[in-house]
């Protein structure tokens, strides 16, 4: 096949030489056309939406084309012969000469010149406006022989000047097919590793954009999405704000409210910094609505423990801070879900997925774990039946092989079968509750209505010392959550700098009336009636699963069917 050659002549003369040549040249199949600067690059545009393989072109009309194309650009060299001849032949002319034009024309001419003690001045131009100043001032000084390219020409035509042409012979131009050649060789062996590569990558792996350190895009491929879920100018930010991205894993909404997990990699090629984002859609929930909550803990969280009690569970978790089964056993609200992201934060500082889901959920679960996912918090395990946690114990001893760190939560450890709480590869931390460490209530306190001025904006910086008492003595049988809860209550309605006594204790009282009025209600009636309250929360609890209502409460099915016809 041959190499499709469009030729941009700066001059004519050019095109007859070539004309002259292309009877020796059998590879190239050529083109010619005359274009000076800026008019050769529309010709070199179209010349490309032709489907031209190389255009071959010289000196500052080569330099121009080359930023507007993507294909091959070949310069025709001034050489030594062409020097050689324009001064000869300007050597038998009387008067002052000179030869004006860029530096790849002069240094060439300056060394001849000197070499060979020729008479002819050489100048030197940076740029193509300065040419036709020059020449009008050589003219003043008496120059009569201007030697150049063609813009060099032009001027010397202009201001009456005899002018000569600095041509390329017949050894440039074939030193230019020769080039052509091989490198048109050279682009498209490239192109096709180029086109095999982005073959390879689209089948190997989509939703990715990458782009340059500059915010530039090299490369995207999208199969799960219609585009980046991401506007570009966030990358770009995204790459300036973090200085240490590799393997940079976060959880983010996007405007669809599809929860997309981005994955940055960074690579550097030939000194040169690129960024990788790949994407993936996190489901949330499977086909059963079941809930796996994913996100990122960027930052060490804040765990109060001025007690005696929670110092002993701090340093229980410090002591066996790298472990990967635990098991947290607290009342509710103690802080056990607080912990194990603290646990994992102090595991990956920062980087990794976190995950929640309630034991129920897990069993249901269709899809592997998450890869980025290195903490799994599940809790909610007393809920299940008997026959439910031998399949979690099961899951479990799946999920142990990944790479992943399990912590389990429980409330109670009462009819939890031992092959699941009694491993010996778990930690076990009992998490003392709030009326165990009334230590914690002050700073706990403190840090909760800093933390809600800071967030909310709530007015409320200090606590009345009666107030503080209160909160000491209460026995908080929803622990720190329950006191977190009042709290916030609290400083919504106050709207002064101080917290009383007085808001506090109406939602004390409203908590503990509202405690008794539940288990008052509950528990009131015959005995016959309370166990039909029983069963009746059970069922609503199991969905009207029967058969699980029958295994949570020990009682065969006819037996309970017997109970709900009653
Ligand atoms: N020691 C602590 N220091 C600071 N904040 C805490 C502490 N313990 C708990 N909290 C806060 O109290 C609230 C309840 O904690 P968390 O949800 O971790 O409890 P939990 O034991 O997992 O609850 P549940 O058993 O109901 O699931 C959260 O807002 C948590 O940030």
């Amino acid at each position: 096949m041959r190499i499709k050659t469009l030729v941009i002549a700066p001059y004519q003369a050019m095109i007859h030489l070539i004309e002259d040549c292309r009877q020796e040249e059998q590879q190239l199949d050529l083109y010619m056309k005359v274009a000076n600067l800026q008019e050769a690059i529309p010709v070199a545009k179209e010349a490309e939406d032709e489907g031209f393989d190389v255009i071959i072109s010289r000196g500052g009309t080569s330099k121009l084309i080359e930023d507007v194309v993507n294909i091959p650009v070949i310069d025709i060299h001034v050489s030594g012969y062409d020097m050689l001849r324009v001064l000869t032949l300007a050597n038998d002319f009387p008067g002052k000469k000179a030869i004006v034009g860029f530096s790849n024309i002069t240094l060439g001419a300056k060394a001849i010149t000197d070499l060979l003690e020729i008479p002819i001045d050489v100048f030197t131009v940076e740029k193509a406006i300065e040419v036709d100043g020059l020449v009008e001032n050589l003219k003043q000084e008496g120059y009569e022989l201007i030697m150049g390219d063609v813009i060099t020409m032009d001027a010397a035509t202009k201001h009456n000047l005899e002018g000569i042409l600095i041509q390329s012979g017949r050894e440039a131009i074939f030193e230019a097919f020769h080039k052509a050649k091989s490198i048109y060789r050279l682009h498209q062996r490239q192109q096709l590793e180029i086109t095999l590569l982005r073959s390879l990558l689209e089948e190997a792996s989509s939703n990715i954009i990458v782009l340059s350190c500059d915010g530039s895009m090299a490369y995207q491929h999208w199969t799960d999405f219609e585009g980046c879920p991401l506007p570009l100018n966030k990358l770009h930010e995204y790459i300036q704000e973090k200085n240490n991205l590799n393997n940079d894993v976060s959880i983010f909404k996007t405007s669809e409210q599809q929860m997309v997990k981005q994955t940055v990699k960074r690579k550097v090629i030939e000194a040169q910094e690129y960024y990788l984002f790949q994407y993936s859609l996190v489901t949330t929930h499977n086909a059963h609505q079941q809930n796996i909550h994913v996100e990122t803990i960027s930052q060490q969280p804040m765990i109060i423990s001025n007690s005696q009690a929670m110092k002993r569970c701090m340093n229980l978790i410090e002591k066996n801070v790298n472990h990967d089964q635990w098991l947290l056993i607290g009342s509710e609200g103690t802080g056990k879900k607080l912990l194990s992201q603290y646990i994992h934060y102090k595991q990956n500082y920062g980087q990794g997925l976190y995950a929640s889901i309630a034991a129920g959920s897990l069993l249901l679960l269709e899809r592997e774990i998450d890869s980025d996912i290195k903490t799994l918090y599940i809790n909610e395990i007393e809920t299940l039946s008997p026959n439910e946690m031998k399949k979690l114990t099961t899951i479990l001893d799946h999920l142990k092989m990944e790479n992943l760190t399990i912590v389990l939560s429980l409330t109670k450890e009462e009819e939890i079968p031992h092959s699941l709480i009694y491993d010996n590869d778990l930690v076990r931390v009992q998490i003392p509750s709030l009326q165990d460490r009334k230590d914690d209530i002050r700073p706990l306190t403190t840090y909760f209505i800093a933390a809600f001025h800071g967030q909310i904006g709530t007015s409320v910086i200090k606590m009345k010392e009666d107030a503080m008492e209160l909160l000491e003595e209460y026995s908080w049988p929803g622990n720190v959550a329950q006191l977190r809860s009042i709290l916030h209550t609290a400083v919504l309605e106050e709207k002064g700098y101080v917290l009383g006594k007085k808001l506090l204790q109406q939602y004390v009282e409203e908590q503990k009336e509202e405690a008794n009025t539940v288990d008052k209600e509950f528990l009131s009636g015959t005995l016959e009636t309370i166990e039909k309250r029983i069963i009746e929360h059970i069922m609503e609890e199991e969905n009207h699963n029967q058969t699980r209502v029958a295994e949570r409460l020990g009682i065969n099915r006819s037996t309970l069917w017997r109970k709900l016809k009653q």
